[in-house]
């Protein structure tokens, strides 16, 4: 028998210094034998809700239930999921359709089935039905699923969640993407599965599409669940509008609309949104009044932004520092006397001292290097073996500091060089760092030198480096849910690294010739052209600030370099 879905207070909060809350004490049951949407505006928790239920988050408190099995067990201090209650659900995460681990839509298939270890010719049989139930040909089985459409890939992953034969079925935005054939198969699939008494949850904006097939709706909030209720209800509550609608109300609540328009009509027990007719009439007469400079208030209630997500955007960051607080010119300056500085230091109790200094400098920064935690974990373990090995003598076995002394005080030295630097990466946005490139050395283009590709390849570099670091995590999430592993996701397990390295490299590499078109299209790379800059750099007074300090820690760090 299909189980429910219970969520008890369950909160989720991000990693890092910030921890901030994404779930607010949800509670939530979903029942077995019906389709239950997730709805909501943007950025109000619908994804983190679904990705909670999959083990893709882990929860900060509260507790999730299969039936009567939790989805997260605890072993002394380690967390892993119960295998068990992963195999019961299949998850399709939002752009499912860039999901490719392998070469072949039979392979991809292939892969989401083995976690169930179905015989061969039961997984051929699977196949089969899955392609047909997805109105996917089965031509398209030996085709590399990179080569397929957008909307023959979305229908794929259907088809490799259809395949393993779930119990339920999680998904992320769905209708995307899809044509209208599409979403009928869709939805034909989906009330097939309610008939055989299995359950689904869905986040979606595509209310049109899925609410008249739907038996609850649950509106997400702030990360919170505000209102959960069966369908029918649902028609009454204005997140459950379609998108463009729910826009217009909003208008009519910003008081953007006509006075005859703002008494809507009464719409006795139905929607208290517009019809796609009124929708069309009053965006049409607001533009027909942008002359009269009224426009205004129909484009910020048309963005229709979340109040709490307004204020947060005008209020001052406050807490993150800003990455145009510093000319790069002089955050390079400082980085380069300080980093000189502490390579001068000749003992390891004379770096200590130094790093003091400089740690004491990087105090105000200090959430920057959070996100490091990871990389410098893992380096200063690097010094600890490599400095015991090359300590060791064999005749007599024994271990000599003096052996080790130099090699740890240079990978030391290294470590706090790499700290001073990591800061650095997040005070810069990559366009300041170009501008500074080319207003520095711009003069020696004259000279054929090409300083201007030079900028250009240096901004791409910082500009790839988080965008590695997010598609290893989408790619982490991905070997997590198709996988079925039981580890907390953000480690990506070491028996599908080969899984996830090559589909990781080739998705960057695509993600590289997207970026080099977008740079053709602009005109890069077009001989003899002169750029247009959009600003100009002035060093200001925390640049001189920045430098004066730097100069003096630098003096204190040769000053304690002299006399350890
Ligand atoms: N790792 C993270 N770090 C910081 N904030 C995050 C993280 N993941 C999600 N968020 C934030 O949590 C909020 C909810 O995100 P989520 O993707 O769940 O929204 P959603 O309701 O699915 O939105 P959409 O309809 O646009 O897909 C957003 O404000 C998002 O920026």
């Amino acid at each position: 028998m299909v189980a429910d879905w219970t969520l008890k207070e369950v909160s989720v909060v991000t990693d890092g210094p910030e921890r901030k809350t994404l779930l607010k004490n949800v509670n939530m049951r979903f029942e077995p034998g019906k389709i239950t949407l997730l709805v909501g505006r943007n950025g109000a928790g619908k994804s983190t809700l679904l990705e909670t239920l999959a083990g893709l988050r882990e929860v900060r408190s509260g507790e999730i239930k299969l039936g009567e099995t939790p989805l997260w067990m605890k072993k002394g201090r380690l967390r892993r999921l119960n295998a068990p209650v992963l195999l019961q659900f299949g998850l399709s995460m939002q752009h499912s359709e860039s999901q490719w681990f392998l070469s072949t839509a039979r392979a991809e298939l292939l892969y989401s089935m083995k976690p169930y270890k179905v015989t061969a010719k039961e997984a051929e049989q699977r196949i089969e039905r899955a392609m047909a139930s997805a109105g996917l040909d089965a031509e398209l089985l030996e085709r590399d699923p990179w080569t397929l459409s957008g909307g023959q890939q979305r229908r794929l992953s259907l088809a490799c969640l259809l395949a393993c034969e779930p119990e339920w079925l999680l998904l992320d935005e769905p209708t995307a993407g899809l044509d209208a054939v599409g979403i009928r198969s869709l939805c034909a699939v989906l009330e097939a599965h309610r008939a055989a008494g299995r359950g689904a949850v869905v986040v979606t904006h595509d209310i049109g599409a899925l609410l008249p097939l739907a038996d609850a709706v649950a509106v997400v909030e702030d990360g919170n669940v505000r209102e959960a209720a069966p369908a029918a209800a649902a028609h009454a509550h204005a997140a459950a509008a379609p998108e463009a609608l729910r826009a217009l109300a909003a208008l009519r609540g910003a008081a953007a609309l006509p006075p005859q328009e703002l008494a809507a009509p009464a719409r006795s027990g139905g929607a208290p949104w517009p019809s796609p007719r009124e929708a069309a009439a009053a965006a049409a007469e607001q533009l027909a009044r942008r002359d009269s400079g009224r426009a205004e208030p129909l484009a910020a209630a048309a963005a229709h932004t979340p109040p709490a997500a307004a204020q947060a955007a005008a209020a001052p960051s406050g807490r993150s520092p800003r990455a145009d607080t510093f000319d790069p010119r002089a955050l390079v300056a400082a980085y380069l006397l300080l980093a000189a500085s502490l390579l001068a230091q000749r003992s390891l109790a004379a770096l200590a001292l130094a790093a003091c200094v400089t740690a004491l400098l990087l105090m105000p920064y200090r959430q920057l290097l959070y996100r490091w935690a990871g990389v410098i974990r893992a380096y200063a373990y690097f010094i600890v073996i490599v400095g015991a090995i090359s300590g060791i003598r064999f005749r007599p076995f024994a271990f000599e500091w003096s052996s080790a002394e130099p090699t740890v005080l240079r990978l030391c030295q290294l470590l706090v060089v790499m700290l001073l630097g990591m800061p650095m990466l997040q005070l810069v946005t990559p366009l300041r760092l170009q501008r500074s490139i080319q207003q520095t050395f711009g003069w020696l283009a004259r000279l054929h030198i090409p300083i201007h590709s030079f900028a250009l390849l240096v901004t791409l570099i910082f500009r790839f480096i988080p965008l590695l670091a997010g598609e290893w995590e989408r790619f982490a999430k991905l070997a997590h849910a198709r996988g079925k592993a039981i580890t907390p996701q953000r480690s990506v397990p070491v028996r599908m690294i080969y899984a996830v390295i090559v589909p990781y490299i080739r998705s960057i590499v695509r993600l590289a010739e997207q970026m080099a078109d977008a740079l053709e299209a602009r005109g890069f790379g077009l001989a003899r052209q002169k750029p247009t800059y959009g600003f100009r750099l002035r060093l200001g007074k925390p640049d001189f600030l920045l430098l004066t300090v730097a100069l003096l820690a630098s003096a204190i760090e040769l000053i304690i370099a002299a006399s350890l």
